[in-house]
């Protein structure tokens, strides 16, 4: 298994290049499952959990080839061959089960391994069920696994209790293809539920009102091939913001959609940050003012992203005053925070909020990545810390972040991979 060591390294300088969202090409590759013409995705960010995904799509019968060179990868399903995502890949990846919508809307039969829990919560998929539910299939569970089947699906309306990414994706792709219209309230606002509806819609799906809370699908017969290149990932430009401003550096981000990253950008700003936008890119400064301490409550978008959340708290232990952060979306998203306190962090946990005293000094010491962005706010604090940083299970990071080490180099920072 891969460790990371990170090195205190000085302020961070430089240019680096944002690669395409992991939360938008998941879904978006489960959804070329959706047609038997050729997809062409660009701007693939090359990263393990694309690769599960190729392996899921491969064994459910998809033609993948990946130009991983190029950022590219093309599905093709001529037939399905098998409606279902298997333990072996559920395990590693929670996304797999973003294949049971198009599964249940292109054969009427999908099973999935039940995903399970993880690191920062429970997660359960009663959402994505209901709402298959309400397009008329029949859910069924036994021995780990979750099977819906329906003769066909019909419109209908499904009010989201929660507006959970996942199961809006989930819905969305099941009810393009259904008998008349769906119209899905309280759904989630991401700019990867945008992405996926506008790749969607170039495949030829009827769908309106993504980005809003109220999606409305008329269904069609078919869809057909398309080309589509993916939105730059958020949650990397606002890991590389707070990098930037950790390590009190000046950083220009290129490839971003600053709108995507709002929240992030109004939270460092508050912190004493210095945000420039230009035509070339966003450039982050943490070595102008003095940095001093926010309040941070996680909510689903336009509110700050919980897989920011880590990462912002790295930041908070070094900056001036006390913060409070709550965490809203995920009940157990604080693995980090016994990590951060073995490097000299003082965090409290206090239900769900976390209570941060700040201007620490970290020290390096062995550490266990516990999930993605756990690994990522650990890196952030290494890069302040006294000494090494010694950061095991990294396989975590490298699910979802994109040639992580060479773009951290590449802005001066102290940071090897070792293979055990
Ligand atoms: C691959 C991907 O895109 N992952 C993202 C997606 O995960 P994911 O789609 O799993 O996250 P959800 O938005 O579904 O989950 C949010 C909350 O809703 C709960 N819930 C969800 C579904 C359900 O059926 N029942 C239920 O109770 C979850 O347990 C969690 O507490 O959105 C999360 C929230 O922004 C991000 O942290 C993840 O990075
Ligand atoms: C929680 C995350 O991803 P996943 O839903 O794939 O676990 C994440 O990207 O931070």
């Amino acid at each position: 298994m891969a460790k990371f060591l990170v090195e205190k390294s000085g302020p961070l300088q430089g240019e680096i290049e944002i690669s395409g969202s992991k939360n938008a090409v998941l879904p978006i590759m489960a959804a070329a499952l959706l047609t038997e013409e050729k997809c062409e995705i660009m701007d693939v960010p090359v990263l393990r959990d694309v690769d599960v995904m190729c392996k899921l799509l491969s064994s459910i019968g998809s033609e993948v080839k990946e130009d991983y060179i190029n950022n590219l990868i093309e599905i093709q399903t001529k037939s399905i061959i098998a409606e279902e995502a298997p333990y072996e890949l559920v395990k590693k990846m929670r996304a797999s089960i973003l294949v049971m919508g198009p599964l249940l809307a292109k054969t009427g039969k999908a099973k999935i391994a039940l995903p399970g829990g993880c690191a920062i919560g429970a997660r359960p998929i009663d959402l994505h069920l209901k709402g298959f539910q309400a397009l008329g299939a029949e859910i069924v569970e036994g021995h780990g696994y979750v099977e819906a089947r329906a003769d066909k699906l019909v419109g209908c309306n499904v009010y989201l209790d929660f507006p959970s990414v996942g199961a809006t994706e989930n819905i969305m792709m099941a009810a393009v293809l259904a008998e008349g219209i769906t119209v899905i309230e309280n759904v989630a606002e991401e700019p990867e539920i945008v992405d996926l509806a506008n790749f969607l819609n170039k495949m030829g799906a009827k769908i309106k009102g993504a980005g809003t809370d109220t999606i409305k699908i008329e269904g069609v017969e078919k869809l057909h091939g398309t080309k589509h290149a993916v939105i730059p990932d958020r949650i990397e430009t606002g890991t590389f913001m707070v990098a930037a401003a950790i390590t009190r550096g000046n950083v220009l981000i290129k490839n971003v959609v600053p709108d995507h990253v709002k929240p992030v950008i109004a939270k460092l700003k508050e912190c004493g940050a210095v945000i420039e936008d230009s035509d070339e890119g966003m450039r982050v400064r943490g070595d102008i003012n003095p940095l001093i301490s926010t309040d941070i409550k996680t909510l689903p978008y336009p509110g700050f992203p919980t897989d920011m959340q880590s990462q912002f708290m790295a930041f908070l232990t070094t900056v001036a005053g006390a913060s409070v952060v709550i965490e809203t979306v995920f009940e157990n998203r604080y693995m980090h925070i016994g990590e951060l306190n073995r490097m000299g962090a003082n965090i409290k946990i206090e239900g769900r909020s976390a209570i941060i005293q700040g201007d620490r000094k970290l020290q390096g010491a062995q550490v266990i990545s516990t999930d993605l962005r756990a690994g990522a706010a650990l890196v952030l604090a290494g890069l302040m810390a006294e000494g090494t940083t010694e950061i095991s299970e990294v396989y975590h990071i490298e699910r979802g972040y994109a040639d992580f080490i060479r773009k951290f180099k590449a802005l001066g920072a102290k940071i090897t991979r070792m293979e055990e």
